[in-house]
């Protein structure tokens, strides 16, 4: 539990997309009012505005890499804080409308990082096809079936590649299942806040900041991961990001294991604060998985305690 009060929850919509599978792991959707977004700019925008207390959004897959939208969003514009993260395996099939045979597939639409992660049975066995981007996997799904529930005029395309539940839900047929090239993929999710309380540390946590350099240097990203280096903490994600400003100029999001309230960690954080143009702190959370974080002896919170100690004592 976060201990944020939620009364509405954004998420990437419509109902049946991945991003609703993440929010349903969370018990504080489970008295909450669920409201779906067209895109994870306008379910962040709507958390800003003050419309919902949380969104759940796709932030990483083990196969696409970074989801740009949601680690600009979180990187610019009012600060925002991730409370939570959720792990969801994902598994695609092919719809379509009932009657719809293979080779009337002329063009397919799903999300993009539904489509990176398909590439190989496209390719085996619908190289022909149109790509048609959508909103999200479910959006594809829906537009496709039709009716009430549509968001958008899908006469574009013939098939959707969305969750299996989607499909069955809207009444399209499966033409093929469990299309996804590694059977393993999985995305991560984040429940993003508004500045509050944080989550307490519980062991296993991870951090999540974005660093914007002073100025290019040779050797600088060396410099602010030494930051890290020498406090002995693993780094799970790191990027680039252009800052939009001008061409070469780009900010670092990273996630970094352990919390703010980790003696290590937040000396990291501080050393990073004297050699950046900014830190932006994007919050600290529990690790979906559970599994604690590994601290060598000399980077325990213990060791730190000892340390300061030692310099005080030094001055009597
Ligand atoms: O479109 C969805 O269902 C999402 O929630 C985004 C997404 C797309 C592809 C893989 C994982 C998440």
């Amino acid at each position: 539990m976060t201990g944020l009060i939620v009364h509405r929850i954004g998420f990437l919509g419509p109902r049946g997309t991945f991003s609703e599978v993440a929010l349903r792991q969370r018990p504080e959707a489970e008295q909450a009012q669920v409201l779906p977004y067209t895109s994870v700019d306008t379910a962040l925008a709507a958390l800003r505005a003050g419309e919902i207390d949380a969104a759940v959004v796709p932030i990483e897959n083990s196969v696409e890499g970074g989801v740009p939208a949601t680690l600009d969003s979180l990187a610019h514009g009012e600060p925002l804080r991730v409370v939570a993260e959720m792990i969801v395996p994902i598994t695609f099939v092919l719809a379509v409308r009932p009657g719809t045979r293979a080779q009337d597939i002329g063009a397919i639409s799903t999300h993009p990082h539904a489509w990176a992660q398909v590439r190989g049975f496209i390719a085996a066995n619908y190289s022909a096809c149109r790509y048609v981007p959508a909103t999200s996997t479910a959006a594809s799904a829906v537009d496709l079936a039709g009716g009430a529930h549509a968001w958008h005029d899908a006469t574009a395309y013939q098939a959707a590649i969305c969750h299996e539940m989607v499909a069955r839900d809207h009444g399209l047929e499966v033409l093929a299942d469990d299309i996804g090239d590694n059977k393993d993929a999985v995305t991560r999710f984040v429940l993003v806040a508004r500045p509050g309380r944080m989550p307490a540390a519980t062991g296993a946590d991870k951090t999540s900041v974005v660093l914007f350099q002073k100025i290019d240097y040779p050797g600088g990203l060396l410099g602010l991961l030494e930051q890290f280096a020498v406090r002995g903490i693993n780094l799970s994600r790191l990027e680039s990001r252009p800052t939009g400003e001008s061409l070469g100029q780009y900010c670092f999001s990273l996630d970094l294991d352990g919390h703010l309230h980790d003696a290590r960690v937040a000396e990291a954080l501080k050393g990073l604060h004297r050699v950046c143009a900014q830190v932006r702190f994007l919050g600290s959370y529990p690790r979906a998985d559970g599994a604690p974080v590994a601290v060598s002896p000399a980077h325990s919170g213990r060791s730190y305690e000892e340390a300061e100690a030692w310099l005080a004592a030094l001055e009597e």
